[in-house]
């Protein structure tokens, strides 16, 4: 059976870099799926240590400029990834789809690569990443039943995230989100430049579907998938 405990590479962003916005979208309701996804017991960011030190000196260079980083999911267990399997399976089940993915059919979701059966997060060095302005603006609380907005209508329509215009809400499954998709122009098209040139100079490379997605190029774990829970009991310190 896989350990229930991380190994000791492990460590939570909080302890590393305290001033990263940590926004653990999976913990609660306000994502694809429309309720918390298993293996998230705390809201919390753990990743390998080498990526954590990574996005403290990306967060200090961000500072110096007026923005922080807000991270959305960071390592993701294997038992979450099946969690968003068994979901995927479930075509009927579309409750969220207004705002995640409303031109995306369900079914092609794994398939446009959106999501993965074997994510990078689950090797502890891959994350879900934006830019927040300083000082940060007031988020309203996602409230379950209010009416969903589509994450690709303008800044002032979707869902309030306080993040950077990026062109899309975050886990928006679409291909405006593509990161180089030439719709997007402007402050977005700057916004997700700035994002991933200051990932890339601290080693991080993005996923081209998701302007969000960042993996570690040096990772210590490149080919294992780890289960044990999100939460400091997780840890060895
Ligand atoms: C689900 C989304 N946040 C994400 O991380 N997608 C990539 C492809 C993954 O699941 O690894
Ligand atoms: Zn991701």
């Amino acid at each position: 059976a896989a350990p229930v405990r991380a190994p000791a590479e492990f460590v939570a962003l909080r302890d590393v870099a305290p001033t990263i916005v940590q926004e653990i979208r999976y913990k609660g309701r306000h994502n694809f799926v429309g309720e918390p996804i298993d293996g998230y017991r705390q809201p919390m960011c753990v990743l390998t240590r080498p990526a954590a030190e990574a996005l403290r000196t990306a967060q200090h260079t961000l500072l110096r400029q007026g923005y922080t980083l807000k991270v959305y999911d960071c390592y993701r267990p294997q038992r979450a990834v099946d969690h968003f399997v068994r979901w995927a399976k479930d075509l009927a089940d579309e409750r969220m789809k207004t705002e995640f993915y409303p031109r995306v059919d369900k079914s092609r979701l794994f398939a446009d690569g959106y999501i993965a059966e074997k994510s990078g997060h689950s090797r502890g060095s891959t994350l879900d990443v934006t830019l927040v302005k300083l000082p940060s603006k007031h988020q309203p609380p996602f409230r379950p039943g209010t009416p969903l907005v589509p994450c690709f209508a303008p800044a002032g329509e979707r869902f309030a995230d306080n993040m950077v215009d990026m062109g899309t809400g975050f886990d928006c499954f679409d291909t405006l989100s593509h990161t180089d998709d030439p719709r997007i122009t402007g402050e977005a098209r700057a916004n997700r430049d700035l994002l991933r040139g200051t990932l890339a100079a601290v080693g991080f490379r993005n996923l081209p579907e998701e302007w969000w997605h960042y993996t570690l190029i040096d990772e210590p774990f490149p080919d294992t998938y780890f289960d044990f829970p999100v939460s400091r009991g997780s840890l060895c310190s």
